[in-house]
């Protein structure tokens, strides 16, 4: 990683928008660690027209463009990349509000839990919105989608697809119990309903609905995944959206999805100061990594899978 700066006086021809400072074919401000064109791709480039995002060279620089030995300072140089090649300066800060969210819930949960509205299960946000956090991202997700000029959808379908299945196998089914009630019950967990443990066939769902009590296990925080896996899933379909500063970026569905993003990490810093032990969210937290790992940082990476799955922004 070298540095990206520049001086701007002398430079003729500038992009429009991202990093003024860099000019049309202009070398290369630095060596990306891994050169390999195809797989620095920037911006959702087989999702958003170029005119519409307001931008020629930056958020829809299509793979071919950036393969072409013509015109070598694309948009894929100017970001610069951090920790191993995975983070981009905007992904880094984005990845790391959850874990710092956590973190800072339960460190208010150990100084002090005062009694407030959201100290309840029964709130309205949690009620409405958390409980039925994978239809709200989702409609968030297709509000998002429906104003990009989308050429090839598969790609983003099948980001959503593999999303919505690492979520539904996670917190609904995994060829019976999900996951994360199997792992309760293999880690010594019932539900006892009155003075009768069970060990076996029993979800938390159908627990709750016996009126038991689901103890003893390690209970992972479902809202501490699910807002995790949301949360970053939303954020790495419309980062480059947002970092091209474009019309898009100002339109009402961005803002929309800032919102439901804004939802979810008040729940769950609120998460992180009344429920479930450190422990339990920050197991809850890894677990709404895997498919954002899988997406966002294995598959740019194999070229295949990266043109299969188009994926925006790395
Ligand atoms: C033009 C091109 C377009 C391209 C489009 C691309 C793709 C779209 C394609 C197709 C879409 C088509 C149409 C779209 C329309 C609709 C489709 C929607 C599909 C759906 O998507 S349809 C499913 C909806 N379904 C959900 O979306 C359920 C979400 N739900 C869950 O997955 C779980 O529910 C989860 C994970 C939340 C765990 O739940 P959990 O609650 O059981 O467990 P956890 O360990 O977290 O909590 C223990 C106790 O602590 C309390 N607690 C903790 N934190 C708290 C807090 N902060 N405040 C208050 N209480 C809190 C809890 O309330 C609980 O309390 P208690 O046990 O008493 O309930």
């Amino acid at each position: 990683m070298t540095s990206t700066a520049h001086s701007t006086s002398s430079l003729p021809q500038q992009q429009p928008y991202s990093d003024q400072s860099i000019p049309v074919g202009a070398p290369p401000p630095y060596t990306a660690v891994d050169p390999t064109p195809e797989e620095t791709t920037i911006g959702t480039s087989d999702d958003i027209d170029p005119e519409l995002a307001g931008n020629q060279a930056g958020s829809a620089v299509d793979s071919e463009t950036q393969s072409s030995p013509a015109m070598p300072a694309t948009q894929s140089n100017l970001h610069q990349r951090y920790l191993f090649n995975i983070f981009s300066f905007e992904e880094a800060v984005v990845f790391a509000i959850y874990p710092i969210t956590v973190c800072l819930g339960s460190l208010v949960s150990v100084i002090s839990q005062p009694d407030t509205y959201f100290s309840s299960k029964r709130n309205f946000f949690n009620v409405i919105f958390v409980k039925n956090g994978w239809f709200w991202t989702t409609i968030v997700f297709l509000i998002h989608c429906v104003r990009l000029r989308i050429s090839r959808p598969q790609g983003l379908l099948m980001r959503y697809a593999i999303t919505t299945l690492w979520w539904y196998l996670f917190t609904q089914w995994f060829f019976g119990a999900p996951l994360m009630d199997r792992i309760f019950l293999g880690t010594g967990g019932t539900c006892q309903v009155g003075d009768r443990p069970s060990h076996s066939g029993w979800t938390s769902v159908g627990c709750r609905h016996a009126a038991g009590e689901w103890t003893g296990g390690h209970d992972i925080s479902g809202h501490s995944f699910l807002l995790t896996h949301a949360s970053l899933f939303l954020w790495y379909e419309i980062l480059p959206v947002l970092t091209e500063r474009g019309p898009l970026a100002r339109q009402i569905n961005t803002k929309i999805v800032m919102a439901l993003l804004l939802l979810w990490w008040w729940m769950l810093l609120m998460t992180g100061i009344y429920f479930h032990s450190f422990l339990e969210k920050v197991t809850g937290w890894i677990m709404g990594l895997i498919s954002w790992a899988m997406l966002y940082v294995v598959v740019p990476r194999v070229p295949l899978l990266k043109r299969l799955f188009s994926v925006p922004g790395v």
